[in-house]
């Protein structure tokens, strides 16, 4: 073997190694059952956390293909929600179902991960070591024994998945750049990048664009709105000019519960919304 080739096999061995547990690394099923309704449906859910109460009564429908906004003030319960549906957090109350079929209240967050519900933290978690393929490769559906994935030779359609996944993310030219060189906003797409190796059926995608640059913030806006149809996509923001950018149908949380629900416009003229979180000017919200 060449040295580059050497050099790759060990750093991916490195990276491979089976006690590590990724959680992006749940390869993607898709036999979540949309025919009759929402891709998501989460009905009633409530969570305390020692007495009080994150999650009130909230009801909430993602429909199969939807890109939907979330916003609202600190401590609204965003992160929370995301975690219920992800399995992170269990609910005290309430049914949160993926299609038709399946309860999430009776899956771990591995089995979750597996249904196709991919999640994206604000902070890029991208192995820097790696360059972009070799991170893209690490998240390739197929096969949970990762090292053992690694170590296989891709296969054509891996291999045209990769090339698939490097167009839609705009990082053909960057394929073959460590991830600890990419800006702010690569490592960001890189990371979508690594959750679409999956094929997921839902992205949850918390504050896309903190920290990044104008065009990049630009270029986040095109992607995201580019995945939605092909999946559904939930995203939480903070920041309203890139919300109003994206948005189709925005929800409003507050105090745990759906405070409003509606086009940007709606949402933004609602004087309750108004009141608990956009006040005198939405964009510094
Ligand atoms: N594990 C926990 N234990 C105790 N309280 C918690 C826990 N998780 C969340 N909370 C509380 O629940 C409320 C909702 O928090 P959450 O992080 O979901 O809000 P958020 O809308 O995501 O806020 P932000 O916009 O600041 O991220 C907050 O008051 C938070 O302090």
């Amino acid at each position: 073997m060449n040295p580059i080739a050497s050099g790759r096999l060990e750093r991916l061995r490195e990276f491979a190694r089976p006690d590590r547990v990724f959680d992006f690394m749940a390869p993607a099923q898709s036999p979540v059952d949309v025919r009759h309704g929402p891709i998501l449906y989460l009905e009633d859910v409530s969570v305390s956390f020692d007495g009080f109460q994150a999650i009130h009564r909230l009801n909430l429908t993602i429909d199969d293909g939807e890109l939907r906004c979330i916003i609202g003030p600190n401590g609204a319960g965003k992160t929370t929600m995301m975690d219920i549906i992800t399995g992170k957090t269990r609910p005290d109350s309430g049914q949160v179902w993926f299609g038709s079929r399946h309860n999430l209240l009776t899956l771990d967050e591995p089995q979750i991960a597996n249904l196709g519900i991919g999640r994206k933290f604000q902070k890029p978690t991208v192995f820097e070591a790696l360059d972009v393929t070799e991170n893209l490769e690490l998240a390739m559906a197929g096969d949970r024994r990762i090292w053992k994935t690694l170590l296989a030779r891709l296969d054509h359609e891996g291999q045209a998945r990769i090339d698939e996944v490097l167009e839609t993310t705009g990082l053909t030219a960057q394929r073959h750049r460590p991830a600890g060189v990419l800006s702010h906003g690569q490592k960001q797409w890189l990371e979508i990048g690594m959750l679409l190796m999956q094929r997921p059926r839902l992205l949850l995608v918390d504050e896309p664009v903190a920290g990044m640059t104008e065009p990049e913030m630009h270029r986040t806006a095109d992607l995201l709105t580019r995945l939605a149809g092909q999946q559904s996509v939930v995203v939480v923001e903070h920041d309203m000019g890139f919300v109003r950018s994206i948005a189709r149908r925005v929800t409003v949380l507050h105090q745990g519960s759906v405070l409003a629900e509606g086009s940007m416009d709606e949402v933004a003229g609602d004087p309750r919304v108004i009141e608990v979180y956009l006040g005198g000017d939405e964009e510094t919200a």
